[in-house]
């Protein structure tokens, strides 16, 4: 079954100010779509629309699909959609391995297999024998791979960002940026990146959408 994202007829407004309006969108398995605009456009009100974070002083009406499957009037943790924020901050309390566990919170693997997938996820992310490490000690760019692990733990079909490389300097982001999408998209995710930054946009290769500014 193909695992697409697809937005249909999506509009989002507040008040009587419109920021999305009839939206169709259809993100392949595997590939990165890009939403752009300026500061105040509505980027993450579309993707918190998605997540099913929308607050409630929005109005919003159409379909979210994932594959075949109607997601629109879902709770967020029963999606399948993993979404990583510009501020997706670890929590500094626990260790590195104790955050990536958060990832499996709805999995019923046996506390050896959970083990495993952390330390095979710690790998992936070139971060081995970290996950006893608290996350004050660990770089920027080293603290954002691990909040994306802990994001596709979660085992999500589709996968949002919301500007998360924008707290990072040029070669970090880069980086990121380029281990974000492999990592994705050799899991076959379909990508939604919300972003104001060209470079963002052209390194994602997909199609680009703009809303408009205010
Ligand atoms: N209570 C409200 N009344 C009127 N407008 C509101 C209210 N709450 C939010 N908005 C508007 O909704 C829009 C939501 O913007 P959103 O955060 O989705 O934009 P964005 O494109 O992600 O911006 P940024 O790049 O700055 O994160 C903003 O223009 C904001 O002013």
């Amino acid at each position: 079954m193909s695992n697409a994202l697809t937005l249909r007829s999506v509009t989002i407004s507040i008040g009587d100010r419109r920021l999305v309006s009839d939206l169709d969108l259809v993100v392949e398995p595997g590939t990165v779509a890009t939403i752009m605009g300026p500061s105040g456009s509505g980027k993450s009100t579309l993707i918190s629309f998605i997540g099913g974070h929308l607050e409630p002083r929005f109005h919003a009406t159409g379909k979210i699909l994932i594959g075949n499957d109607d997601v629109t009037e879902l709770p967020p943790e029963r999606r399948g959609i993993g979404v990583l924020f510009q501020d997706d901050l670890l929590f500094p309390h626990l260790s590195v391995g104790a955050n990536l566990a958060f990832g499996l919170a709805g999995s019923t693997a046996g506390r050896e297999s959970r083990r495993a997938r952390i330390t095979e996820a710690l790998e992936e992310a070139d971060l081995s024998g970290f996950a006893d490490r608290d996350p004050a000690t660990l770089s920027g760019g080293q603290r954002a791979r691990v909040a994306l692990m802990r994001t596709l733990l979660a085992g999500p079909r589709a996968l949002l960002l919301d500007e998360p490389f924008s707290k990072l300097d040029s070669d970090l982001r880069r980086d990121f940026r380029r281990f974000v999408f492999g990592r994705a998209i050799a899991k076959r995710l379909p990508i939604l990146l919300a972003t104001h930054d060209f470079t963002d946009a052209k390194a994602a290769l997909g199609p680009i959408l703009r809303l408009a500014p205010l």
